[in-house]
């Protein structure tokens, strides 16, 4: 097990703390895949409990006993009938990743990477975030008993990200910029060693989150689908589960592996553009600006990882509008009864963008992850919903109303 450089392929011991190569490129964990072939098959996965740990020998973890977990992972894979039909698709799944401790997949990449930090004997561990990441981290830096400092843009994190980080005991800094600033603020930090850095620069964080590759094939009775969707803001995830897919395809464990799909919103879209220009450098925006904003971000540091994701995978990316997002909020809510945040629901947006730009075939089989629980962001919810009826205490108002539409 080692650090690799995606760029230069220089390897580094995995006890480095080091989050680039000298080089500047991104690092990502490599592992000796005829070892991992010999130790596991279906069968000896199936018979642990799912979860992340259920794939603990594709996970880098040297001591078992320095495990920190809130059993993440096992997540629920909906099949959706009522949506099949609404969008005229044949065959869709909603891996809803809401369902994790925290509410975000965030806390599959932090299971493995407080892990690590303690593993490595790290005391204060931080992060920049939008929300999500520094509502995990704070709740696993809490169980390990660590130092956690998070770094959020004043005035643009959902209310109960911010709760969350505050109530689990994390020194919450609110900065007067956005997160792409807060990012270079921590990274900061980290080259000065004053933290351990739990970003999805990280490669071992990216370990935990490529699970929800492992979990759609062990949940579709090892198949693949012929697409997965999902939302893009720093760009770690569609990385990681594009990383899950083929770990599990060198190690025999399928044969085939999904379109990637990276949804970004209008408004913050640097991976869509590069895309569309077959580049595989990003050209930042300094000022993104979106509803969701989980992926309100300009500069996503795993864009290189990303893109090779999408363009090796014959994928796509497409960018929605903050309308076509909050209407696939309530579709999904009230087509499956799936309650999503913003961002989450840009996957389901993307999709139906897709199937109308004749991108996407209508008889694929296809997965839309969807990344945060929609009690993430209530002041969204309440935003896009119809005011609740008021009445006097009235029982004929009452009867009168329950047979309007
Ligand atoms: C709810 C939610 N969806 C999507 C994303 C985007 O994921 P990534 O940054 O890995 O692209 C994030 C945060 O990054 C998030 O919190
Ligand atoms: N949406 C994220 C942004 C940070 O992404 P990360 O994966 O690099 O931690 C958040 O929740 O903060």
């Amino acid at each position: 097990m080692l650090q690799k450089c995606i760029k230069c392929g220089k390897t580094y011991d995995v006890d480095e703390i080091i989050y680039t190569c000298e080089c500047g490129g991104l690092l990502e964990i490599v592992y000796d895949y005829e070892e991992i072939k010999n130790k596991i098959s279906k069968e000896t996965l199936r018979k642990r409990q799912i979860g992340v740990w259920r794939y603990l020998e594709y996970l880098p973890v040297k001591d078992e006993r320095k495990i920190v977990t809130l059993f993440e992972g096992g997540t629920p894979l909906y099949r959706c009938k009522n949506l099949e039909k609404e969008l005229g698709v044949k065959e869709l799944y909603v891996k809803n990743e809401g369902a994790n401790p925290t509410g975000s997949f965030k806390d599959r990449g932090m299971t493995v990477g407080v892990t690590r930090a303690n593993e490595l004997g790290v005391e204060v561990v931080g992060c920049a975030s939008t929300g999500n990441t520094s509502a995990s981290l704070a709740a696993y830096s809490a169980r390990s008993g660590k130092k956690c400092i998070v770094l959020l843009p004043e005035g643009k994190v959902a209310l109960g990200k911010l709760a969350q980080a505050m109530f689990y005991g994390a020194k919450v800094i609110q900065i007067n910029g956005n997160f792409d600033d807060a990012l270079e603020m921590v990274k900061q930090l980290a080259r000065e060693k004053l933290i351990y850095l739990l970003n999805s620069i990280n490669p071992f964080r990216l370990e935990g989150q490529k699970t929800i590759g492992f979990e759609i094939c062990d949940q579709l009775n090892w198949q693949v689908p012929d697409r997965v969707i999902v939302p893009v803001g720093n760009a770690g995830n569609i990385s990681a589960i594009w990383k899950g897919f083929r770990e599990f395809e060198a190690t025999g464990i399928i044969d085939e592996l999904p379109k990637m799909t990276g949804i970004q919103a209008e408004g913050a879209k640097p991976i869509v553009e590069a895309f569309k220009r077959k580049a595989k450098d990003i050209t930042p925006y300094k000022n993104p600006e979106t509803i969701a904003t989980a992926i309100r971000i300009g500069n996503p540091v795993n864009a290189p990882k990303a893109l090779e994701a999408i363009y090796s995978s014959g994928g796509y990316a497409e960018a929605v509008s903050d309308e076509e997002i909050v209407e696939a909020q309530k579709l999904l809510a009230r087509k499956e009864g799936i309650f999503v945040e913003p961002a989450s629901a840009s996957s389901i947006a993307g999709l139906k963008k897709l199937l109308d730009e004749g991108i996407v075939d209508r008889d694929e089989r296809i997965v839309c992850i969807t990344t945060g629980h929609g009690l993430k962001d209530p002041d969204a919810a309440i935003r896009a919903s119809e005011e609740p009826i008021k009445i006097e205490c009235d029982i004929d108002v009452l009867k009168k109303i329950l047979k309007e539409d």
